[in-house]
């Protein structure tokens, strides 16, 4: 069966001549339907920047990304782009920069089930679903962002992006911006989802306790590229890479039969 996002080869740099800076080199990966892989990394390995080539916000300089076989770095026209960027859906680190402040959470479910013909009152039903899979009742509907805590956005964030029916849900530091305590709640709705709809997810981190949580497949990213890769527990209990051994070896209390 062909994966769900296919990358192969793809290179990304920024700027041109003396400033140009490589940052992605010939990266591969190949995700299956239903599965998730966690794509872990140090700040500024180069995750946000794979992600944003997925969506079409960055271009890659060489290689290919295929959604469900379409070569999507082909894609120049708007239409094109905004169908693609529907397919694929980004669960941003910032839940308070990712809500429109100025939209009920009811109009802003409402939007991504149907861009055209928005109106909470005519989705009322739909919408209400949508925030019962993220744990939140009716009522949420009907306020707006701000009057929610960090954890109760970010699920509202990710009832957004499901609203949408993506192919793929690309999730970039979705605990990084909360508490400790939210993580776990955040991390535990989407292990759930991922399990109950069959969700198909990159799911980004830097940290490896989070990325085992959640993931079937994990790939390492170092300095631009895909170090190691394979299922999760392959690389967690058996690393390969001198690299991931170290990062393995940076977590607080982990033994070897714990994490
Ligand atoms: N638009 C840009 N122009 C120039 N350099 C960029 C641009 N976007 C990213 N970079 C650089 O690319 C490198 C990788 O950044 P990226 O944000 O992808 O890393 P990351 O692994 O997601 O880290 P973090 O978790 O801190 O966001 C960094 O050195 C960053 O400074």
């Amino acid at each position: 069966m062909t994966p769900v996002l296919q990358i192969h080869g793809v290179d990304v740099s920024f700027g041109h001549g003396p400033r140009r800076k490589d940052v992605l080199h010939g990266i591969d990966l190949a995700l299956p339907r239903g599965r998730t892989l966690g794509l872990v990394g140090e700040s500024g390995s180069g995750k946000s920047t794979l992600a944003k080539v997925v969506v079409g916000l960055v271009r890659a300089s060489s290689g290919q990304v295929s959604l469900d076989g379409t070569d999507v770095t082909r894609l120049r026209s708007r239409a094109d782009l905004f169908a693609l960027r529907r397919r694929v859906q980004l669960v941003p680190q910032d839940p308070y920069a990712s809500l429109n402040p100025r939209m009920t959470v009811g109009e802003t479910i409402a939007e991504a089930i149907d861009p055209r013909r928005g109106g909470a009152a005519r989705h009322r039903a739909a919408v209400a679903e949508r925030l019962a899979q993220v744990a939140l009742g009716a009522d949420a509907a009907d306020r707006y962002p701000h009057e929610f805590s960090g954890g109760q956005r970010q699920r509202i964030a990710i009832a957004r992006a499901l609203a949408v029916e993506p192919d793929l849900v690309i999730a970039d530091e979705v605990t990084s911006a909360l508490d400790c305590s939210v993580q776990a709640e955040v991390l535990n709705l989407l292990a759930a989802l991922r399990r109950d709809l069959g969700l198909t997810m990159l799911f980004i981190s830097h940290d490896l306790a989070v990325v085992r949580h959640v993931s079937d497949d994990v790939a390492v990213m170092h300095h631009g590229r895909i170090v190691e890769s394979g299922t999760a527990q392959a690389v967690f209990d058996t690393p390969r890479e001198a690299y991931t051994q170290l990062l393995l070896a940076s977590v607080p209390g982990r033994r070897r039969d714990a994490a």
